[in-house]
């Protein structure tokens, strides 16, 4: 893209937003429905969380990825996207762990355990506490979502077919010879991702346009509040599944970054509800599993395709 002026991101403010304050809950849902039918994505001030706690969270990060590499590749899982990954081909900065159901104290422990095994309860209770607490934004704004198509009716089951991802990312500072590129473009796979970078900037979106933007948040506090491609099926296209990817904006330190992921049981199955299906918005993919789109998505076939989602279950 050009030189010219970077749109800004929708800045939406959760501070005053709850159920029980109708006018302020209409206003922002109503926000945030045009956000993702737009962006996909929007930036997001959520106060739940301290300083305090932000900082602990950004320093046990740091603690983890500090670990002897052996140590790290210990985190391991048959799932897609759920254990270590470093220092892939084509992305020699990025490395990441993912930490199943953190918003649960026993999980996060056994987690702990994997690294440190007399346990680290700082570690365990600061992941849990972050990311209970980004769940509950998550769960906002899919409420609101569901609101503003008129499928409340699907809301209890929508919100109990998932649980949590929580992925921690370290993005290393480049050697003066190596690019800045982190992760390479991609959409989600799941329901709802929401991203937190901590001081040094680097994730970009991809508008409808086909422009780049880098998303430079008001706020080292702020989320980014991201549709993934099973919201994008299970609503029949109405929001947008924006690609991104990350470019590290320092060549002196390294980037930390938190996402937060909304991801469907096993068993529990993607089909958009019949109210989203008519002659205008002809049903665009058959019902499918979360998990089995991920094994299909790391196979050489849906890495290369240019929509894993309409490859593997496009009607
Ligand atoms: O590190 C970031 O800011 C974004 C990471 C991301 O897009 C992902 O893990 O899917
Ligand atoms: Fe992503």
């Amino acid at each position: 893209m050009g030189s010219e002026a970077s749109p800004r991101l929708p800045f939406i403010d959760f501070s005053n937003v709850d159920q029980n304050n109708a006018l302020d809950w209409d206003i922002t849902k109503s926000r945030v429905h045009q956000a993702l039918e737009e962006f996909g994505c929007f930036e997001a001030s959520f106060p739940n969380i301290s300083p305090e706690l932000q900082t602990a969270l950004f320093d046990s990060i740091q603690q983890l990825f500090d670990l002897p590499l052996e140590t790290k590749l210990k985190n391991q899982s048959s799932k897609p996207f759920h254990g270590y990954y470093g220092f892939l081909p084509g992305q020699p900065l990025y490395e990441s762990m993912g930490i199943d159901d953190a918003p649960i104290l026993e999980k996060a422990e056994s987690f702990a355990k994997i690294f440190w095994p007399e346990g680290n309860p700082e570690f365990s209770t600061t992941i849990q506490e972050y990311s209970e607490k980004v769940s509950k934004l998550d769960q906002m704004v899919r409420r609101m979502v569901l609101e503003s198509l008129g499928l409340e009716k699907y809301l209890v089951e929508h919100l109990n077919s998932t649980n949590y991802l929580f992925r921690v990312m370290k993005y290393r500072k480049p050697e003066a010879d190596e690019s800045q590129h982190g992760l390479n473009a991609h959409t989600d796979k799941n329901i709802v991702t929401i991203v937190q970078q901590n001081q040094i900037d680097g994730l970009e979106v991809q508008l409808k346009s086909g422009d780049w933007i880098k998303i430079q948040p008001s706020s080292s506090k702020s989320f980014i509040v991201m549709i993934g491609d099973s919201f994008y099926a299970w609503t029949n296209g109405r929001l947008h599944s924006p690609n991104h990817r990350v470019v590290t904006a320092s060549r002196e330190k390294d980037r930390y970054s938190l996402a937060m992921f909304s991801v469907t049981k096993a068993g529990r199955m993607i089909k958009a509800p019949e109210e989203v299906v008519d002659e205008q918005h002809p049903l665009l993919f058959k019902p499918y599993d979360m998990g089995e789109f991920f094994q299909f998505y790391v196979t050489e076939a849906g890495l290369r395709a240019e929509s894993a989602l309409k490859t593997f279950c496009g009607v």
